[in-house]
């Protein structure tokens, strides 16, 4: 490369030291003038042109130094690099002749050697000219095969010229500057042309070489090795003049070094930029490139140039895998050990002329299987395939899904209003059912852990409850529960815009048929079901309060490590449920027990969580100690002491404003977090709730047509405490307390949160879950030996 050259004329010119190296490294930009003190002691060793610099550039010194040449026939020159005298005799010609300007009282050896200036040190192979060949005539079918007996010779029509020169038939200014004869397609040629640049100037070394040993014949050229950039069965049967050179061959041969200019101002310093610049190479599309771009993205074609053997088809590339583990072991090697299909990218799913989906990226992965960006190959859509396991568990869940989505898309919800997944197809695929839905963005989830764990705005999360909310209004009515709320369910449609939509209905069912008994996300599970009561849409509205705490502080309210830890977590910030539940719930005995009345005294409590000794003695099992990632206990107390943003923090009037936002969440989420479900708001109610309808908050809100009492009057018992430096009017608008809160340097809220553990959770809720959805699902399709073998107690 040029680069080399250049650090050869640095490093190897002890002599002139004042020459400045070529400021150029590349190809693309003509070397400025170098600033340089000339050295006159012998012609032609002070300073050198690039050789890449035009050849009629009107340099000065060059002039000079043709001038020179012409003077002095028996010319030679120190070669600057290594400093050895060489003779016009040693030197190699640096580009084609010229014969265009050739003088009739001037023998063609002078005339080679007035062309060979001495602007190119010998033994340096130039770069060529990629201009020389510009006007050759257009490539037929006809002259596209040398003669079978050509024997790497220039083929017959340019032998005749060459003959009928060297008999005098032709003038030789006639005899043409084109050295490569029409019969060469002219793309053909350009293509090769870089490539074969270096062992153009050594098919002229044995011009020269002749013409040192005194004969003015224009050489033969050797045998040239066939060139292709086609796999070699297709590789049209025309061949270059060249042979390409194998790198040793390339290295054997100098290149030539670009050469210095004297200094003599500022300006010389500038590049010099060639629009046309030399040191290109071949491409394909009879056009030259520059050295980045064929070692980068033409890399193929460089390929194919270098080698003649070189093949390339996308088909055959290795494509990555979207599926853990890859490793083909069920399915006759299609899926691996989970039943998952193993997808790569570039993978086909389906067979159907416009029901062919192309694998693009992977999107999810849940316990029913995986989900993956593809596109359809007829209308060119991006979608989102969700290819179910190919276990019948899982195959006869995910049918219900896509019967659930389809009633909803059609029937339930058709104008596309209330935020339900649309599903525009479902096949089946080497024994997987994939379901292809619309493409949405990320999921609530992601939105929290992009935000690093730290909560919503109070605007942002209204917008997203009150879409929620209008889904479940919708659900409830069409009497559907989704048993499977959580932020990871929850996506956004668009990651700029605040739309959201609800998927995986793949735990979904009838109110009527509430045949699981054990469903729902750990983090998001009601009451009633850790319980293990009869339950119904009011399930939901739960995980909505859930998810609505989590928007607020960034983690899971109710981290729990277990089922144990989930209730008792629970009834840590909200209290116990109440007794009828305790009572009823067929599960209540493995995690309650029953007070004595002397435990009892006069509290109407019966019950008591069992302590965690007496869980895991009882249960013969480990349970961690439940760690606390809130520094208070009360749902009230964790929201209001809730770190402010930031962009809050310097003003009384915004922190006053976000405290009122507060209360009024709290009020909402005492409603819908209510442990009672006979109690626990409706979406049709929590929609009326002043933190939706943004409606002044007083304090107190009842349900219209309820008669209960709204949540907040249970939180009253909060005692304030001045710690921060924040203040605010109460709920009730009439007095003002100061209220506890941390300041941004205070530690406590979700501050204190460990997040690594937390935000671990999509993984542990996966795995965990995957026994519940097995151990549930069973249930509702008809028990199955298989299920039946899966039936696997969570904690
Ligand atoms: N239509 C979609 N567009 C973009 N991403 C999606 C889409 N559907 C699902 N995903 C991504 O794939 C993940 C898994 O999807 P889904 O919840 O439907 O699978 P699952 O097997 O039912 O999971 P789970 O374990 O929750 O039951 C989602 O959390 C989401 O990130």
């Amino acid at each position: 490369m040029n680069t080399s050259n250049n650090n050869d004329s640095t490093s190897s010119n002890g002599k002139n030291t004042s020459l400045s190296p070529t400021l150029a490294t590349h190809s693309d930009a003509s070397m400025g003038s170098g600033g340089a003190s000339q050295d006159t002691s012998h012609l032609g060793s002070s300073i050198w042109n690039p050789s890449y610099m035009n050849q009629s550039s009107q340099r000065p010194l060059q002039k000079q130094q043709q001038l020179q040449q012409q003077q002095n026939p028996q010319f030679c020159f120190v070669n600057p690099w290594n400093e050895e005298k060489v003779t016009n005799s040693q030197q190699n010609l640096v580009y084609p002749p010229q014969y265009d300007d050739l003088n009739t009282s001037e023998s063609l050896d002078a005339y080679r050697r007035r062309k060979s200036s001495l602007v190119v040190p010998p033994t340096r192979a130039p770069a060529p000219n990629p201009f020389q060949y510009d006007s050759y005539p257009a490539y037929t079918s006809s002259n596209t095969s040398l003669p079978a007996n050509n024997g790497g010779q220039y083929p017959f029509a340019y032998q005749q010229q060459q003959h009928a020169y060297q008999q005098g038939a032709i003038p030789p200014s006639q005899y043409g500057t084109r050295f490569v004869p029409s019969l060469y397609d002219r793309q053909e040629f350009q293509r090769r042309q870089s490539l074969a640049a270096t062992n153009y100037s050594s098919n002229f070394s044995s011009v020269n070489s002749n013409a040192n040993q005194g004969t003015s014949s224009i050489p033969t050229i050797s045998p040239y090795r066939r060139l292709s950039a086609y796999p070699p069965s297709t590789s049209p049967p025309l061949q270059p003049p060249f042979k390409q050179l194998r790198r040793d061959e390339v290295q054997a041969q100098k290149l030539s070094i670009p050469q210095m200019q004297p200094c003599n101002s500022k300006s010389d310093l500038q590049p010099v930029l060639n629009a046309t610049p030399k040191f290109r190479r071949a491409s394909l599309n009879s056009k030259t490139i520059s050295p980045l771009v064929s070692v980068t993205k033409s890399l193929i074609t460089t390929y194919s140039l270098c080698s003649p053997d070189f093949t390339y088809q996308t088909s055959k590339n290795p494509k990555r895998v979207l599926t853990k583990p890859s490793e083909g072991k069920c399915n006759n090697g299609f899926d691996n050990i989970n039943s998952d299909y193993i997808l790569y990218v570039n993978d086909v799913l389906g067979v159907e002329q416009n029901r062919k989906y192309l694998v693009l990226d992977i999107l999810g992965q849940g316990t029913f299987g995986q989900v993956v960006k593809c596109q359809n190959l007829l209308t060119k859509e991006i979608l989102a395939v969700k290819v179910v396991k190919s276990r019948t568990e899982y195959l006869t869940q995910s049918i219900t899904e896509a019967k659930i989505l389809e009633l909803l898309n059609q029937k339930i919800d058709p104008a596309n209003k209330h935020h339900f997944l649309r599903m525009h197809d479902s096949f089946v695929h080497k024994n997987h059912l994939c379901l292809v839905f619309e493409l949405l963005s990320n999921n609530l989830y992601e939105l929290l852990k992009q935000n690093k764990f730290h909560g919503l705005s109070m605007d942002l999360i209204r917008t997203f409850t009150t879409q929620i909310l209008d889904s479940l209004c919708v659900l409830k009515e069409s009497k559907l529960i989704h048993c499977d709320l959580k932020p990871e369910n929850i996506l956004l449609c668009a990651p700029d815009k605040p739309e959201l939509k609800i998927i995986d209905f793949g735990s979904s069912c009838e109110e009527a048929r509430t045949v699981y008994t054990y469903i729902q996300s750990r983090f998001y599970r009601a009451p009633e079901i850790i319980l293990g009561i009869p339950y119904s849409t009011s399930i939901d509205m739960w995980s909505v309060g859930c998810i609505v705490a989590e928007l607020f502080l960034g983690i899971p309210i109710f981290p729990g490590a277990s089922e144990y830890n989930q209730l008792t977590r629970i009834i840590d910030t909200l209290g116990y449920p109440p007794s009828w539940m305790i009572d009823m719930g067929k599960n209540s005995g493995k995690f309650m027990k029953g007070l004595t009345p002397e435990e009892s005294g006069t509290s109407a409590q019966k019950h008591r969580m069992k302590t965690i000794e007496e869980f895991c003695r009882e249960y013969n099992i480990i349970e961690k100690p439940s760690k606390q990632y809130f520094k208070w206990k009360k749902l009230p107390d964790i929201i209001r002491n809730y770190r402010y943003p930031k962009s809050i923090q310097n003003s009384q009037d915004l922190i006053d404003q976000e405290m009122q936002n507060r209360e009024c969440l709290i009020h909402f989420l005492g409603g819908v977090l209510n442990l009672n479900p006979l109690e626990r708001w409706t979406p049709q109610q929590a929609m009326l709730h002043p933190f939706i309808t943004k409606q002044e908050f007083s304090g107190e809100w009842f349900p219209p047509g309820s008669s209960l009492p709204g949540p907040s009057g249970k939180y009253d018992s909060t005692k304030v405490q001045q710690k921060g430096h924040g203040r605010m009017s109460d709920s009730s608008g009439n007095a003002s307390h100061n209220y506890v809160y941390n300041s941004g340097n205070v530690s406590g809220g979700a501050d204190s949160v460990d997040i690594g553990t937390i935000s671990k959770r999509k993984e542990n809720i996966s795995s965990s879950f995957l026994n519940d959805c097995v151990v549930s699902h069973s249930v509702q399709e008809g028990p199955t030996s298989e299920f039946n073998k899966l039936h696997i107690v969570e904690e």
